[in-house]
């Protein structure tokens, strides 16, 4: 394997450098370099066709680089220890097949021979998931929940320190979200490494500890939710509610301030709408003093998610 890693320095968990994979004359991954650290919970969106899939693919090592290096758990993906290296991956795909016939914890046994887990674990991982009481139906009567909850405890069968889940959290139900989220927190701070796509952006916002943009097979962005917002440089808005007759000395107020729009907001009389650079939101507030009790109500908006995505693609993308 190439190392790419100085002495003395922990490997990532994951690496990859200039790493493409090329479909006939599709791009599907173009030249992605990636370093997600140990324990840390990764996301991974895009539109559909970016390339997650496919660059998921290639880090498992189920389908071969075009070019470029990846490694996982210090393994290259290449390389003849990467077998080893597999025991410590947990991997969640999009679509699970499970046999309908055979019961919750005969599926999770199924499973963790074909990995060589230990199948004491198996009932516990069954627990832990909320499934104990399902575990001797067959899967065929299960949820699309459930089914999902069941294809999660495979992925953690034999304590990977490496997890894969590609849109994992598919026909859950809030509570359940909020579960499976509290469970990938407690692995992270277990030190276990985290990758996870999602088209759910607002389900990722609060969740995940950073995050990459992927657009047409390249990472197009990549940082902390906070850290997206600074690079994108979104406006910030900041929805006041006053009594008409406030208008005019809002606007005199607002006045002093440099570079930053104010708007009715459609279909709620008494509000308004400031948009400004995130660096006037102190100036902004200052400002906003000499109104003392006409100010009936203000709200700091943060961009989403959403609108970062939506900021990097533009509107129409
Ligand atoms: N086996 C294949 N042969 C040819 N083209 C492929 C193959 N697999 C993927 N592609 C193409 O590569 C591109 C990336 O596909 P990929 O499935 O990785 O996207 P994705 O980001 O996972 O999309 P989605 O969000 O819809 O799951 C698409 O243009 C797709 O058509």
């Amino acid at each position: 394997m190439t190392s790419t890693t100085p002495v003395n320095e922990v490997p990532a968990a994951i690496a990859l450098r200039d790493v493409t994979k090329h479909f006939g004359a599709v791009h599907a991954v173009d030249g992605v370099s990636l370093s997600v650290r140990r324990g840390e919970l990764f996301g991974l969106i895009g539109h559909n066709g970016a390339g997650k899939s496919t660059l998921f693919k290639m880090m498992l090592g189920l389908l071969p680089v075009s070019s470029g290096e990846i490694a996982i758990a210090g393994a290259s993906v290449r390389g003849r220890d990467f077998r080893a290296a597999r025991r410590q991956i947990g991997y969640l795909p999009e679509h699970l097949a499970l046999y309908d016939n055979l019961s919750g914890i005969e599926t999770l046994r199924f499973f963790a021979r074909l990995k060589g887990a230990d199948l004491a674990g198996c009932a516990p991982l069954l627990e832990r998931l909320g499934l104990a009481a399902a575990a001797r139906r067959p899967v065929r009567e299960y949820s699309k929940g459930m089914r999902q909850r069941l294809g999660f405890a495979q992925a953690l069968l034999g304590a990977p320190q490496v997890l894969f889940l590609d849109e994992p959290s598919n026909g859950l139900d809030p509570a359940a979200i909020r579960e499976f989220y509290a469970i990938l927190h407690e692995l992270r701070d277990q030190g276990v490494t985290v990758l996870i796509t999602s088209h759910i952006l607002a389900e990722l916002q609060e969740r995940v500890d950073r995050l990459a943009i992927m657009v047409s097979g390249r990472v197009q962005a990549l940082g902390s939710v906070p850290e997206l917002r600074e690079q994108q440089d979104m406006p910030l808005h900041i929805v006041l509610r006053l009594p008409p007759s406030a208008l005019e000395l809002l606007r005199s107020c607002l006045g002093v301030v440099p570079g930053l729009s104010l708007s009715a907001v459609a279909g709620q009389p008494g509000q308004q709408l400031i948009s400004c650079p995130r660096t006037a939101k102190m100036s902004v507030l200052a400002a906003l003093a000499p109104l003392g009790d006409l100010l009936l109500d203000l709200q700091i908006q943060e961009p989403s998610l959403e609108d970062v995505f939506f900021g990097l693609r533009g509107p129409h993308a």
